[in-house]
């Protein structure tokens, strides 16, 4: 069983659910993401899913934007990334999914990536415009590593898409809440519920949903229904008005405050 599904099975065994917390790798240097990823599980995150920032994050609001150009801007790379991970592994054996576009990947070598990236530690990857039905390739050199390919979701899904997905996921499912970019919202859509359970009636793979969820509250509302929730711009946005060990305490309290909430 994978480090992800092993974390979900334990939390439900507890009658809990997941809090995924998201960083841009490198935002604003690598040395700090090796120093947060023990620091988000030790404050109560279950899973990290850690951004490769790329340059034309289309699927992303302003805040996740502007962290990925800090972090380009930092010089940090994909094998700069993996390196990192690893060394972090020494220090925590919390699952880590990388984010990211395909683009970097396809030029990085599929196989030689899902090789290096496992050596590493990474337990997921998550393809944001790598639709299901054209992944097969770069599914098949996950399997063959053992990274769990992570499948979005959204409102606008339809029943076809549902059923590839269904049949291809492993470690979790995400389901996007919204549609539109990555960013803090005021509400949780009211359509969230209905979609998760529609979902979770096709499949016993969790399902974690992301996408506006940005307070204790918010993150309360959907764990009633969901497997998982995912917080990353409200978390993203700390790296902008905190330095250093002022950063690290912000994340540290916030992210306590995300698990309290997701934890009733
Ligand atoms: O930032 P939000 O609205 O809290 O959403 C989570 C999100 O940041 C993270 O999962 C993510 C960042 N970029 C993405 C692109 C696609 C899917 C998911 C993501």
């Amino acid at each position: 069983m994978s480090r992800i599904a092993h974390a979900f099975d334990e939390l439900k065994r507890n009658g809990k659910k997941a809090l995924v917390t998201f960083i841009t790798a490198g935002d604003p240097d690598l040395a700090v993401t090796g120093e947060l990823i023990p620091l988000l599980a030790e404050s109560g995150s279950d899973i990290i899913e850690l951004g490769v920032p790329f340059s034309d994050p289309m699927a992303d609001g302003p805040t996740i934007q502007l962290s990925s150009e800090r972090a380009l801007a930092a010089g940090t790379t994909l094998p700069k990334i993996l390196s990192t991970v690893k060394s972090a592994r020494v220090r925590t054996q919390v699952p880590i999914v990388l984010m990211g576009y395909y683009n970097p990947i396809l030029m990085y070598g599929l196989d030689r990536f899902a090789a290096d990236a496992a050596d590493a530690g990474v337990d997921g990857v998550l393809l944001v415009d790598l639709p299901p039905e054209e992944a097969g390739e770069f599914k098949a050199c996950a399997d063959r590593h053992g990274l769990d390919v992570i499948f979005l979701l959204t409102p606008t899904s339809d029943e076809a898409r549902i059923r590839t997905v269904v049949r291809r996921a492993r470690g979790f499912i995400y389901y996007v809440s919204v549609t539109g970019v990555t960013g803090a919202r005021s509400g949780v859509e009211t359509t969230v519920a209905g979609n998760v359970a529609a979902i979770k009636g096709k499949t016993s793979i969790p399902v974690a949903v992301g996408f506006g969820i940005s307070s204790p509250g918010q993150a309360a509302s959907v764990a009633a229904s969901a497997d998982g929730v995912v917080v990353g711009s409200a978390i993203v946005k700390l790296f902008e008005q905190h330095r250093g060990d002022d950063l690290k305490e912000a994340i540290t309290t916030f992210v306590s405050s995300l698990k309290q909430g997701v934890d009733g």
